[in-house]
């Protein structure tokens, strides 16, 4: 079944969890949607997981195009929402909404996603009245990551979490579709999820989230420079993969890769031939 913003709005309706992963290219999009996922988030924290940055705010509108493109093309059925990188929405409207319809127009996502309550408010807004459909994001948000003092949980004191529940409220107003609530106390999460009512997707949010989302090279244990708390690990591919490349290592330097079922064969006529003149 194809997802759409409003079979996301349903979900909650119908009390049903929704699900998110993120994918960064058509191979990882590919199988993510066969499994049946709700929604793909190329994420700009593709920066540090397929680039190796530090943090999100190297990350360009052409590299969230690129691998928009390379994952749309590996979907079927997901909802895809594509990230807007730092700066590309914090200078003026009028950029904003060019830099969004760029993701949808050259990427082909579905919607797009904006770090930020209040502060972006007049951008989130232009955004869908350009038929743009956005997705909210807020808590934990990495293109603040300078300002926050690092990647820290967020809304513990009683002034972030009355912040919080506004901007999830001027975000809900705005007609935002959806909202990610990243690295919040669980209790908090509960109390954003039952004020609004379009769909939380918690990432370290807990619980009581009506979705939930985390970047696919963690669960699968393919990035290895941290793991935060929130991140359940369901498979260890680093290890599996590394293990057959040294068994490949092994092979060749052994002589017992490649085979004749790898190799390419004359036929009998020219191969003798073949031998006569060299
Ligand atoms: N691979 C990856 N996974 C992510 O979840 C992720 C990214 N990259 N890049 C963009 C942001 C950055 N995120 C992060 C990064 C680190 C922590 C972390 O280490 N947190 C500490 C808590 C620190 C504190 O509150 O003092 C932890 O132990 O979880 C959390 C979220 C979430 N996002
Ligand atoms: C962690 C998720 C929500 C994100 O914004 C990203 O992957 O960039
Ligand atoms: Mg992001």
């Amino acid at each position: 079944m194809k997802n759409t913003v409003a079979t996301f709005k349903e979900a909650k309706e119908k009390g049903i969890k929704l699900t998110m992963l993120t994918a960064y290219d058509y191979s990882f999009a590919k199988l993510v949607d066969e499994a049946g996922i709700d929604g793909i988030l190329v994420g700009d924290s593709l920066g540090m997981v397929a680039l190796g940055y530090e943090n999100t705010l190297s990350v360009t509108i052409d590299d969230m195009i690129h691998h928009i493109k390379a994952v749309r093309r590996g979907a079927e059925n997901a909802l895809i929402v594509g990230d807007m990188p730092f700066l590309s929405y914090h200078i003026s409207v009028e950029d904003s909404i060019k830099n969004a319809g760029r993701l949808v127009q050259e990427g082909g996502c579905h919607a797009v996603k904006l770090e930020g309550g209040i502060e972006v408010l007049d951008k989130v807004k232009a955004i869908i009245k350009a038929q743009i459909p956005v997705m909210g994001h807020i808590g934990l948000t990495p293109q603040s990551v300078n300002m926050l003092g690092g990647f820290k949980v967020q809304g513990k004191s009683k002034e972030q979490i009355k912040k919080l529940i506004d901007d999830a409220k001027y975000l809900e107003e705005a007609g935002v579709f959806s909202i990610v609530l990243e690295a919040v106390p669980d209790e908090v999460a509960k109390i954003i999820t039952e004020s609004i009512s379009i769909p939380t997707i918690g990432i370290g949010a807990g619980k009581y989230c009506d979705g939930q989302i985390l970047v696919i090279n963690d669960m699968l244990g393919l990035f290895s420079d941290f793991t935060p708390k929130f991140v359940k690990r369901y498979r260890n591919l680093g290890e599996e993969i590394k293990s057959g490349i040294l068994e490949y290592i092994e092979d060749v330097r052994g002589g017992k890769f490649p085979e004749d079922v790898h190799s390419f064969k004359l036929n009998k006529e020219i191969s003798d031939e073949i031998k006569k003149l060299y």
